[in-house]
């Protein structure tokens, strides 16, 4: 297993080229499976993730052809794909796949529309909490399926076709959205979705899904109204660029000091994280080619901030933004909502030196003016960038082991960072 080793102190300064979202990715990838048409997507990152998707709709009978060329500035661009579902060959997602990723369990929606069966394991992902499947269910039962859960799979029958519905999500989720909508596009007549999450990635989605000929009204808000169409056509779309990954680096940047600008990232994607940089001291401009971040010399002030679903502050933003707190001056607070175990950071930054204490939901992080390094290991996605945000200001050398989990979500980082002064280097196992 790779790791990454950093010898912090340098300060960042130069250009970061943003990636298109993974979580935009996975879902407009899945949603080739409701066409027999080609999906080209443009702007894809080449992320394990990714890689893994494509193993699992190859498994379907979808055809990929990656258009490897790496184009637009500095050649940096993103894959473009190429994705026929001609034929559904297979309406299982096996376990082996499904429990490595979750968005894996999205196939769900479209399988069910396009075939009227599917039979999904149950999904795994990042362990930041029990991440039931409940709302995803809910969806499809209202849409006509029948579900029933044998052998840890999740069998789904509509052998009738799904009818349009109204379904109101007692609590947002992302992932149920997704397949909600890729089901209610083929759905017979209308379906109304109440509390819809109204992240960018879904309204990324829904975009798309409008290009191959899906009738959907009320893209970006809370309620999505779906029209059903017998069959959905080819299209070309560009995934957008990735808020996460955009907000990783600013916050990277934050930690360092100096001045970066992130080529391609949209600030409008993040408007409650640039307030939250804002008021730590962070100067974030939106500027023709991207985001420009810099602190030079002023000092990291403490906040209070709670993770939200959008518009909100984004938990997949929340280990980051600790490891920044650590070497704030003062005490932040940090309040997690959306998952109840995503604090696995915490003992892991502790061993560089940081100062937090946990009470249930609630990290109280005490700003220190030393982070040491150490031997660290990544525990998930998010957490392990938030362990490497650390590792550039920690004295000394900090390697943080497991990185797989790293490569799940970020392109090259490595490089992306080195190229703009950091001491880092992967040592490969
Ligand atoms: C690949 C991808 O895009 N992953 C993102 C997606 O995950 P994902 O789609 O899995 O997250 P959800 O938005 O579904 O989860 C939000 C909350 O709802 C709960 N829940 C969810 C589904 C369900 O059926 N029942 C239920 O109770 C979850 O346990 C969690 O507490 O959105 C999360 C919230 O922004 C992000 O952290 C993940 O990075
Ligand atoms: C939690 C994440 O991914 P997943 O939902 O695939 O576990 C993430 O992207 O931060």
């Amino acid at each position: 297993m790779d790791s990454i080793r950093i010898r912090g102190g340098n300060r960042l300064n130069g250009e970061i080229h943003i990636s298109g979202a993974k979580n935009a990715a996975l879902p407009l990838m899945i949603a080739g499976l409701l066409t027999d048409d080609t999906l080209t997507l443009r702007n894809v990152p080449r992320l394990a993730d990714v890689a893994l998707l494509m193993r699992i709709l190859g498994n379907h009978g979808v055809d990929i052809g990656v258009d490897g060329k790496r184009m637009g500035v500095n050649g940096i661009a993103g894959d473009t794909l190429h994705i026929t579902a001609r034929t559904i060959v297979d309406t299982t997602a096996p376990y082996d796949f499904v429990s490595r990723m979750r968005a894996s369990f999205w196939v769900l929606g479209p399988l069910l529309a396009r075939c009227g069966e599917a039979k999904v394991s149950m999904p795994g992902g990042c362990a930041i909490g029990t991440r039931p499947v409940d709302l995803h269910l809910l969806a499809m039962e209202r849409l006509g399926a029948e579900i029933e859960i044998d052998g840890g799979y999740v069998i789904a029958r509509a052998p009738k076709g799904l009818t349009g519905n109204r379904i109101t999500f007692p609590k947002v989720s992302v992932g149920a959205t997704h397949n909600a909508l890729m089901a209610a596009v083929l759905a017979r007549g209308e379906t109304e979705i109440e509390n819809a999450a109204q992240e960018p990635e879904v309204a990324d989605l829904a975009e798309c899904l409008v290009k191959m000929g899906a009738r959907i009204e009320g893209i970006g808000t809370s309620t999505l109204n779906i029209s059903g169409v017998p069959r959905l056509h080819s299209a070309t779309h560009e995934v957008l660029p990735d808020r996460i990954e955009t907000g990783t680096y600013a916050m990277a940047v934050a930690m360092t000091g100096g001045e970066v600008d992130l080529i391609g990232a949209r600030g409008d994607l993040l408007d409650a994280v640039v307030d939250v940089l804002g008021a730590a001291g962070v100067a974030v401009k939106q500027t023709n080619q991207g985001l420009k971040v810099s602190r030079n010399g002023a000092a990291l002030a403490p906040v209070e901030v709670e993770t939200q679903p959008y518009p909100g502050f984004p938990t997949d933003l929340q280990a980051q933004l600790m490891a920044l707190m650590t070497r704030a001056e003062g005490t932040s607070t940090i309040t997690e909502t959306i998952f109840e175990n995503r604090f696995m950071h915490v003992q892991e930054l502790v061993r560089l030196g940081a100062e937090i204490s946990l009470n249930g939901d609630t990290a109280t992080v005490h700003g220190v003016e030393t982070l040491r390094g150490a031997e660290v290991m990544a525990t998930d996605l998010r957490a392990s960038v938030s362990l490497a945000i650390a590792g550039l200001m920690a004295e000394g050398e900090t390697v943080i082991h497991r990185v797989y989990h790293l490569d799940r979500g970020f392109e090259r980082l490595e490089k992306k960072l080195g190229d703009c002064g950091a001491d880092i280097e992967r040592l490969s196992a």
